[in-house]
């Protein structure tokens, strides 16, 4: 890989939901100056999208409803230097604080399984990666979306620190939620997007597996730059 040491690499996130994926991409792409994104935001601005137009009702998926709303749904980012990463915006509008709620991750999983809507998203993260230099974080980065990616990382934790995690942020944003329920969401969406018949969540051979379970944001980091040094200098 010696010649990362003139191009930026494309670094690939993938892992089970909530073990901390996003944080730590974004943080790799602040101190490397990449541009991070994350795709599973695209996965649940459909599906909000969808909900807010009638395409699930009651919990139910009408995938020929989503379909048709596809060719509708523009999608963009837009940095926002507060965060320090970018907000996601539908057909213009906001959606960034809509998106992580516990009824839009209860029906994600069924969305990202139509294969119309992972071709669509798919196209949009190889354009956005086709310069290189971006850290991007979902379920199937190192295995379809950039299987030649330099550095692919596959992260994992145990189901109840995630849960835990997660309830502690929502919570913490006053959202009226149970623990017993975000762990149930956790568990459901790792067996369905492992389950699913298109890009179903996998290890990539090649990938560099990395248990959180037990670790903080910085000593992730601190074992990411060693791995980075090491890769570059090969
Ligand atoms: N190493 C860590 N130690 C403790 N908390 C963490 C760690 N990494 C992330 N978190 C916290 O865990 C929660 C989930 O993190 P994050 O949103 O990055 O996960 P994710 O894998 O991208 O989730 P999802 O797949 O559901 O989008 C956040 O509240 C985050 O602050
Ligand atoms: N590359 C990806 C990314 C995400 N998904 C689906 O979206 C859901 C939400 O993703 P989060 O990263 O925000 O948890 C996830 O559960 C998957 O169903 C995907 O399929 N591919």
């Amino acid at each position: 890989m010696s010649d990362t040491k003139q191009h930026r690499i494309i670094i690939a996130i993938d892992g089970f939901s909530s073990c901390g994926k996003s944080t730590f991409a974004k943080a790799i792409a602040a101190r490397l100056g990449y541009i991070f994104i994350d795709t599973g935001a695209m996965y649940r601005a459909v599906t909000l999208h969808a909900l807010e137009h009638g395409a699930i009702r009651s919990g139910i998926v009408d995938e020929e409803a989503v379909v048709k709303l596809l060719g509708e749904t523009a999608i963009t980012f837009r940095f926002n230097p507060e965060r320090g990463a970018s907000d996601i915006y539908v057909n213009g509008d906001l959606a960034e604080g809509k998106i992580r709620t516990i009824e839009v991750s209860n029906c994600v999983s069924r969305v990202s399984a139509i294969p119309e809507v992972r071709r669509k998203l798919v196209a949009m993260q190889q354009e956005m990666g086709r310069r290189r230099g971006v850290v991007m974080d979902g379920r199937d980065i190192g295995t379809v979306v950039f299987p030649d990616a330099e550095l692919k990382i596959f992260m994992t934790a145990d189901p109840a620190v995630r849960a835990r995690r997660r309830y502690d942020e929502l919570r913490a944003k006053g959202d009226d939620v149970s623990l017993e329920e975000i762990e149930r969401n956790v568990r459901e969406r790792d067996r369905a997007d492992m389950s699913r018949a298109v890009s179903p969540l996998r290890q990539a051979p090649d990938a560099v597996v990395l248990d959180n379970s037990r670790m903080s944001v910085e000593e992730q980091m601190a074992w990411f730059m060693e791995l980075f040094e090491r890769r570059i200098a090969e």
